[in-house]
């Protein structure tokens, strides 16, 4: 397999997207293969049924009279044998074809080829001798067929099934989604290999398959390393139960439907492994070892290579090694802690004064991610929802869904914002725009870890009846700001985050003076999906979590009504554990708004509304 091109940033799924395409020459491939092997299967067949027949050919009976000629014996026996022969031949050359080069390895001592060159002219062929003949290209055959058996297509079939169910119901479990890149990768590497073994340059499968990768953009072993961090990295992150991760349960607790989900495939002890070594790398080090006992664990209900037996053995002695070493630290960092003085550990409290750090900011991240509460049952309490009208005609039938998420500042959601048909247009309009992320840095933008999903842009159309244009003029309501002009706010962006994929914290303000549009006053976030586990959003400043749920839109400003900038609303997005997360965010700014909100003299006075 060639390291041509990467397909995925390696340690990330980019886009699930991405990941569906991929069934799609899997599943070819598959075919191209499953036909091969049928037709080799048929020729054999056909061979065998002949080699039959010719065995049940009565040449007495077909000679009749015993009163001819010792010549006409001769001739007439020729005739049913050259008759058969053609036919024999034909199948012959179609099945050598297919299982050896005109070099073949075996070179003379292939009694195909024997029986083939025999020289036409040779009149004397006793049914002995054609007997013999047969016995020997029957041997022939039985060696042929063990070779394709080797090939396991039996077994290959299993797992396509599996993958078929997959892309009728779209990649959206993590451990099928490396299966998938394993399947892609390394299984496809290793049946290569024995086929190129067996049959140097005949099998046609393997050229196209070439062709296919290039055409596909095909992954390569990073990207199966990038699927096994991805899978560390969500584990450790929604702190799941390995073993019951690995065999693909996703438990109700963290989903956000309250139902377990199952993977179709399982990890075996080769992939615990490799997720051992992944997070070694990865600087896990107590994850690794997990994984690695995990590993030896599960070898004892498998059947293993030799390599791998190797290897486990290797395992358990480092396992031994690195707990006796640990439990030593421990014991010095025990006596160590007890000459220090107690009750150090500080309690979140979200007050405008103290931020949080970087790291406590990443730590609030993780437990908002994992669906810990945060705040307290008094502050939650304040939080409304209500219909809202705004005083607009436009809401007198349908008054917005409106619900406090935030105080301050100030965090709302809207119910049903949009409809599912209105999600789809979206997602179907900006599926050909979509490109890996970037996100601004101190050198321009970057393709990073920090923010792992496709993203597009999606120009307003400024005309009343455009479908965009009408989502517009409603945020334009909802919101009480001006949105529509390209000097009031941005074109939508669109995101899509596969599995795994996140924004860690940041804030949105920042565009210092974005096209003379001063900073982005609010962001106004609408999911275009749901997401089954995993993809919310959180504002760890203030204990905030949201579940994306389709249709629901989450407005907030990110600057005080002085213009200056709010760091509390600094927010990220968790990663998605299971399925597929798609966005769509407006960012309306600054300037355009002076009349809709003044600002105010006080520097920390926040807006109140809506
Ligand atoms: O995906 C999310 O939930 C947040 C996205 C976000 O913060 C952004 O695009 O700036
Ligand atoms: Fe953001």
């Amino acid at each position: 397999i060639g390291e041509t091109n990467y397909m995925f940033k390696s340690g990330v799924f980019a886009s699930i997207s991405n990941v569906e395409d991929l069934l799609h020459p899997e599943g070819e491939i598959m075919r191209r293969l499953e036909k091969y092997y049928m037709s080799a299967e048929n020729t054999l067949e056909s061979l065998k049924r002949y080699i039959e027949a010719w065995r049940a050919l009565d040449f007495e009976s077909l000679l009749g009279e015993d009163s001819l000629s010792k010549d006409r014996y001769y001739e007439r026996k020729r005739l049913g044998f050259r008759m058969k022969e053609g036919e024999l031949r034909l199948q012959l050359r179609k099945l050598q074809s297919k299982t050896a080069t005109s070099k073949n390895k075996r070179g003379d001592d292939f009694p195909l080829a024997n029986f083939l060159h025999q020289d036409e002219k040779e009149n004397e062929t006793s049914t002995e001798d054609i007997e013999s003949q047969i016995v020997k290209v029957q041997s022939e055959i039985q060696l042929v067929q063990a070779e394709y058996d080797k090939y396991d297509v039996k077994t290959h079939k299993k797992t396509s099934a599996a993958v078929t169910r997959m892309s009728a119901g779209g990649v959206q479990h993590p451990v099928d989604t490396y299966l998938l890149m394993k399947r892609l990768t390394k299984e496809w590497h290793d049946i290569e290999k024995s086929l190129l073994k067996l049959h140097n340059d005949t099998f046609k499968v393997l050229d196209d398959g070439d062709h296919d990768r290039e055409k596909y953009n095909f992954p390569v072993a990073a990207d199966l390393n990038g699927a096994a961090v991805a899978l560390i990295r969500l584990q450790d992150l929604y702190d799941l139960n390995m073993k019951e991760f690995g065999d693909g349960l996703i438990p109700a607790a963290v989903t956000n439907s309250n139902h377990d989900i199952r993977s179709l495939g399982k990890l075996r002890t080769w992939d615990y492994i490799l997720l051992g070594k992944e997070a070694v790398k990865l600087g896990y080090n107590k994850r690794a070892i997990q994984w690695f006992k995990l590993a030896v664990k599960n070898s004892d209900t498998e059947e293993l290579t030799d390599e791998e037996r190797e290897i486990i053995t290797g395992l358990r002695s480092t396992i031994l090694k690195y707990e006796s070493m640990a439990l030593e630290d421990k014991s010095k960092k025990k006596k160590k802690k007890s000459k220090k003085s107690k009750g150090n550990s500080k309690e979140y409290m979200p007050t405008e004064k103290v931020l949080l750090t970087y790291e406590e900011e990443a730590k609030m991240q993780n437990k908002l991610c994992r669906g810990e509460n945060l705040r307290s049952p008094d502050e939650e309490s304040r939080l409304v929802c209500r219909l809202e009208r705004l005083g607009s005609p436009f809401l007198l039938l349908m008054p917005l869904r409106l619900e406090e998420v935030a105080l301050q500042p100030r965090i709302v959601l809207f119910r049903d914002f949009l409809t599912t048909k209105q999600t789809k247009f979206l997602i179907k309009k900006a599926k050909p725009q979509l490109h890996e992320s970037t996100h601004g840095n101190m050198d321009g933008y970057d393709v990073s870890m920090i923010r792992v999903s496709m993203t597009g842009w999606l120009p307003d159309e400024l005309n009343p009846y455009d479908p965009i244009h009408k989502i517009t003029r409603k945020i334009e309501i909802a919101t009480q700001m001006h949105a529509s002009h390209s000097d009031e706010a941005e074109d939508y962006q669109v995101a899509n985050y596969g599995i795994g994929g996140l924004y860690d914290v940041h804030a949105d303000f920042g565009m210092t003076n974005f096209r003379g549009m001063g900073d982005r006053l609010g962001t106004f976030l609408i999911y275009l999906s749901d997401v089954t586990a995993g993809g919310a959003t959180v504002f760890p400043h203030l204990g905030v979590r949201v579940e994306p749920q389709l249709g629901t839109a989450l407005f907030w400003y990110n600057l005080y009504r002085s213009g200056k900038r709010d760091q509390l609303t600094r927010h990220g997005a968790c990663p998605v554990l299971h399925g597929s997360k798609w966005i769509t965010t407006k960012w309306i700014h600054y300037n355009a708004q002076f009349h809709k909100r003044p600002c105010s003299l006080s520097r920390d006075e926040r807006y109140n509304y809506p």
